[in-house]
């Protein structure tokens, strides 16, 4: 028998993740809070359902792609939520980028009601969801990290399994905090090349040929230098993964003044509102830092 599949949240990054696993035959039941985002998938072959809970209730097992931790909670315990029909025999996997915490309260509802717990948050962003490129950080229950292998397979080029839950939460604030400061290094160097008279596009030239070029500098250089921040990755979300990364390296006092700072910039974009935008536009913050809302 085929085995039915959930997904909630369908933003930028679920929307594109359950159209590559229609794609590919998956049998999939959606719910988007705004449910009209829920249109597309259909007329892929989606089913939709009211709730949360509905979808848990007719599925193996559930994803969810969901913002933030509030955005996780809200849709596991509210009225309605995952919790209500999860039971013996389901499963339920969080994608979303969390921290440990909110994961491992999470776990415990689950599992408390007989139900199988993952999280696997994923490292890329719109296009590799798109092309099913997407890096999987899975920890947790590992009977229900190998039943999902195949949705994993669709969606990613490469799964981890990182033992207890925490720590695939924990990996991916890790990886989003390096990535958030070295977006503001690399902001400052190309207003640095270019208020000192030289070229940036030559900067992102010289860049690509060094010991540090990286697909990021690749693909954000020519489109911030245009100032052109159509969102792949929200802005609000890196500030947010900035925050709970910082958070975690208050838990194991570990110092992060790098980060810290970049956090500041991230702050200061959300302020001049530009926390829709791709993440890339805290360039306009370091850019212009007296500015404000
Ligand atoms: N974009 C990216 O490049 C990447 C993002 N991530 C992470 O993936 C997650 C999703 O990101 P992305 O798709 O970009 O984000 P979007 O902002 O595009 O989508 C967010 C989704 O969460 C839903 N949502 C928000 N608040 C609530 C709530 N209170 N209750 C129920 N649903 C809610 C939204 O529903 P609605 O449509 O109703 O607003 C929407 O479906 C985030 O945790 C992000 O950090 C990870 C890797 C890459
Ligand atoms: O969480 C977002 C990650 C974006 C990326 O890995 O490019």
């Amino acid at each position: 028998m085929e085995v039915e599949v959930g997904f909630l949240g369908l933003g930028i990054m679920g929307k594109a993740m359950s159209m590559n696993l229609l794609r590919h035959g998956f049998k999939l039941t959606v719910w988007n809070r705004t449910l009209s985002r829920c249109d597309e998938l259909v007329e892929h072959g989606a089913s939709v359902a009211e709730t949360p809970a509905a979808v848990v209730k007719k599925c193996k097992y559930t994803i969810a792609m969901l913002s933030d931790p509030s955005a996780a909670l809200s849709v596991v315990f509210d009225k309605d939520g995952v919790l209500e029909q999860i039971c013996n025999g389901k499963g339920y996997i969080d994608m979303s980028t969390v921290d440990s915490d909110t994961s491992s309260k999470i776990s415990e509802a689950i599992t408390s009601k007989g139900g199988s717990f993952l999280e696997a948050p994923v490292s890329g962003s719109k296009k590799p969801a798109e092309d099913g490129q997407l890096v999987i950080l899975a920890a947790g229950e590992k009977a229900l990290y190998e039943e999902a292998l195949p949705a994993f397979d669709v969606m990613g080029k490469k799964s981890f399994f990182l033992g207890h839950v925490g720590n695939g939460a924990k990996m991916k604030l890790v990886v989003n905090m390096i990535m958030g400061s070295m977006m503001n290094a690399f902001s400052e160097g190309l207003i640095l090349a270019d208020k000192s008279g030289l070229n940036p596009q030559t900067l992102l030239d010289v860049l690509d040929l060094g010991g540090i070029a990286n697909p990021m500098f690749k693909m954000k250089g020519p489109t911030m230098i245009q100032k052109s921040y159509s969102p792949a990755f929200p802005l609000k979300h890196q500030q947010k993964d900035m925050r709970l990364a910082l958070a975690l390296g208050d838990q194991n006092a570990v110092s992060m003044p790098v980060a810290a700072a970049a956090n500041e910039a991230f702050k200061k974009a959300r302020s001049m509102g530009l926390g829709d935008l791709d993440f890339s536009a805290v360039h306009e913050a370091v850019k212009f830092p007296e500015s404000s809302s």
